[in-house]
């Protein structure tokens, strides 16, 4: 596969210096993290680390004790709501378990974000870009009417990102989107993620436990752990660390049987056996 030339990308999201407490419990401390464009970043480490604390205070739900979050460039701490909402809208997030409104359908849930931002646009023309997400996000038509409680936990993943690409967004943050989900259903989501990822050009910051969808799809892993990111590279370049958690993450049972897979699928980073990209 021709890489991307990542580390000379230009820098989409700059997180430097952070620190984040709970009460006495510290759980960031001098964290530092840069994602290039057009990557897709894998956030990985143990729980509780605090991975999604640390997406939480990039798109502003977490207000940090310090440092400094810039996004496309522009600095997101401390903003006013009006300019932080122009950012906010280059972006779609995709949190655990979807967390679609259960008492809005599938496609007035894709039409959330749309109404805030374009409230002038008519009901035929929502309908009609509602449509076009759901379909673009694997789903059938016959989902769009559909409640979160009528799907399963796969298609509720796959509404979850219909709703994250309601506005076009150049910047996805996926929470822990494959956890849940069959090996069959989970390795399907990678590649529409890939595939959603070449198409639009699009930078993805990938919350995961996932081995298999760091070696299907991620260019770069970040390692998060002693409250800051201890590395980032390539796998090879992970396991080439001499890190105690990175080298029992990745030759570990469960790593060395995804790293197995991978290579059987003769596409280490391109996909999971069986996978289509
Ligand atoms: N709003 C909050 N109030 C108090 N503590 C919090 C809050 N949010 C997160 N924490 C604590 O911060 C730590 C990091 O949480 P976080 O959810 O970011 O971990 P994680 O790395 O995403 O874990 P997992 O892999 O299990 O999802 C945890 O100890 C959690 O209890």
């Amino acid at each position: 596969m021709a890489r991307l030339n990542i580390a000379e990308g230009e820098t989409i999201i700059h997180v430097s210096g952070l620190r984040n407490s709970f009460g006495e419990q510290v759980v960031h401390d001098g964290l530092d993290l840069d994602v290039k464009r057009g990557e897709i970043l894998g956030v990985v480490g143990g729980s509780g680390t605090g991975k999604s604390v640390l997406m939480r205070s990039i798109i502003g739900l977490q207000l940090p004790d310090t440092g400094e979050v810039e996004v496309f460039g522009e600095p997101m701490i401390g903003r006013e709501e009006y300019e932080a909402k122009q950012v906010r809208k280059r972006w779609g997030v995709l949190f655990q378990g979807g967390a679609l409104f259960s008492t809005l359908t599938v496609a007035e849930n894709v039409q959330v974000p749309i109404r805030e931002y374009y409230p002038q646009l008519d009901n035929q023309l929502l309908d009609e870009i509602a449509a076009y997400k759901v379909a673009m996000s694997g789903l059938q038509p016959d989902a769009g009417p559909k409640y979160p409680s009528e799907l399963s936990g796969g298609m509720r993943k796959r509404a979850g990102l219909a709703r994250a690409l309601a506005l076009d967004p150049q910047l996805l943050f996926l929470d822990e989107p494959t956890a849940g989900l069959d090996p069959i259903g989970a390795a399907a989501f990678d590649g529409l993620i890939r595939s959603l990822q070449k198409t639009l050009g699009l930078t993805v910051f990938l919350i995961t436990h996932d081995l298999d969808t760091l070696y299907a799809i991620c260019d770069r892993v970040a390692v998060l752990a002693d409250k800051r990111v201890i590395a980032v590279g390539t796998i090879p370049e992970l396991l080439a660390l001499d890190h105690p958690w990175i080298q029992e993450y990745f030759n570990g049972p469960r790593g060395r049987v995804a790293a197995a897979a991978a290579e059987r699928a003769g596409a280490q980073g391109e996909g999971r056996p069986g996978m289509k990209n």
